[in-house]
């Protein structure tokens, strides 16, 4: 009998889905076991011509009722946002359905009511396509390294803003028009707030720290900084370091077993693998006690991309079913661990600041690190006179403690300006 699919939304990745299903239609039948079929498509317009191989009786404005109706095995939520989403994924759960969804925003906000309702009805939620589209990340977190103890997860998640940061360090192009040229290639939304300011990676983060840690996180629980303030002279000073600025997911295990999840941008030395992950692509470093180091690197959107990460999720979640077994995702209903605020989190800080040129000044700057007892790793001038700038590099120190000791130099009457204040990640290990 075959496995009877029900598609929510019909859009970049949707019509990717509709296609591929039906392109490979022999090969998946034989991989998940059993043939596919795509019971109906739920879209906002049925009348729109898509010219995609499928019969458009097919098409429904009805996603609830689709979403649970009897027959249908397997619900593929490609409609992105909290609501409806939310709405028809716990009643597809709810109606014994497995689930399978691209939709971080909605397991950021609320994944454990997901999970937990789906452990409650013994079905799946499989969800690979909703970090990093294509590149498969999460079902090695999950299965591949479920023995072994992760230290730490680095990503660079959202491809809008590595192709904008790509341009002004490789061009010393500015935000907006870098910005304005992620508009015009489609990498970027007609808004693209949730790319730039960092909510999106912000989510990633927040599914990634979750898998890694096996405790609940949510996207409120991370730390998030957009890339929006980053300036030319921020480029330019990571590049006189032999660093370069990414926007930068983290998950880190601490030595007391809390963990701190975050999301800004970041100097990173060029010589680090995730330095050299140019446009619009996506990486992720993850370190775990036994495994060491491993790398996934690949395209993080784009539809076809995307529906192969989700047809790889419709297939598994096939054969789980045909063998009547559901995987254990054990994300939250692990350990409970703390998750730490940002001011706990031991991070550096590049700090460059414009100052008076005269004897005393880095004495009394010196002082100011040594008052919030951030210790200096090096310190150099760059330029004379009215051009003096110090720049500063610290050891690790809590983000607090960093925070507080700019906030004082910016008081300084000898500090003209603080031209360029970034955390430096992976610098070395002093
Ligand atoms: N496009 C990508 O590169 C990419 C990559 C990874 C993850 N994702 C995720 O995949 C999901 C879908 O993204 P997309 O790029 O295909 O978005 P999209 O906007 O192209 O498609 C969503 C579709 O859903 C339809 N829709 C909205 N409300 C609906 C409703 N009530 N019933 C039926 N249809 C409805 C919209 O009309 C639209 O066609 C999102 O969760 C997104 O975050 C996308
Ligand atoms: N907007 C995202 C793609 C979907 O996650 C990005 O730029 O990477
Ligand atoms: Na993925």
């Amino acid at each position: 009998m075959a496995m009877k699919v029900a598609l929510l939304g019909c859009g970049a990745v949707g019509s990717e889905v509709v296609r591929l299903v039906d392109e490979q239609r022999s090969e998946l039948a034989t991989r998940a076991g059993t043939a596919l079929e795509i019971a109906g498509v739920a879209v906002r317009r049925p009348e729109r011509a898509r010219g995609l191989p499928i019969d458009p009786a097919l098409f429904t404005t009805d996603a609830m009722e689709l979403a649970t109706r009897p027959d249908v095995d397997i619900v593929v939520e490609v409609i992105g946002g909290i609501e409806p989403a939310r709405s028809l994924t716990l009643a597809a759960i709810k109606a014994g359905k497995s689930v399978v969804t691209a939709n971080k925003a909605l397991l950021a906000e609320d994944g454990e009511a997901i999970h937990s309702a789906a452990r409650a009805a013994g079905v799946d939620v499989y969800y690979e396509a909703s970090v990093a589209g294509a590149i498969p990340l999460l079902r090695p977190l999950r299965d591949s390294l479920a023995g072994d103890r992760v230290q730490a997860v680095l990503g660079i998640v959202n491809g809008t803003t590595n192709y904008i940061l790509d341009r002004m360090d490789s061009l010393g192009a500015g935000f907006a028009e870098s910005l304005e040229e992620a508009q015009s290639l489609g990498y970027a939304e007609a808004d693209p707030t949730a790319d730039v300011e960092g909510f999106d990676a912000a989510a990633k983060a927040a599914i990634l720290a979750r898998l890694a840690f096996h405790t609940e996180v949510s996207a409120a629980d991370v730390h998030r900084e957009g890339i929006t303030e980053v300036t030319a002279g921020d480029i330019a000073s990571a590049r006189d370091m032999g660093c370069v600025v990414k926007l930068l997911a983290i998950c880190q295990r601490s030595a007391d077993g809390s963990v701190g999840v975050r999301v800004h941008p970041a100097m990173l030395p060029r010589e680090h693998p995730l330095a050299n992950v140019n446009g619009a692509y996506n990486a992720v470093f993850v370190e775990a006690e036994s495994a060491g180091r491993l790398m996934f690197y690949g395209a993080g959107a784009g539809g076809t991309p995307t529906a192969s990460a989700v047809l790889g999720d419709i297939v598994a979640v096939s054969r789980n079913r045909l063998a009547e077994a559901q995987v254990v995702d054990s994300g939250g209903n692990g350990e409970t661990r703390r998750v730490h605020p940002m001011g706990e989190t031991v991070t550096r800080y590049h700090v460059a600041l414009d100052v008076a040129d005269r004897p005393g000044v880095l004495a009394r700057v010196a002082d100011v690190f040594a008052g919030n007892e951030v210790s200096i790793q090096n310190v150099r001038q760059v330029g004379h006179g009215e051009d003096a700038q110090l720049v500063i590099v610290t050891h690790m120190a809590p983000d607090a403690a960093l925070g507080r000791t700019v906030e004082q130099l910016r008081a300084l009457d000898m500090v003209r300006s603080v031209a360029s204040v970034m955390r430096v990640e992976a610098f070395n290990d002093q």
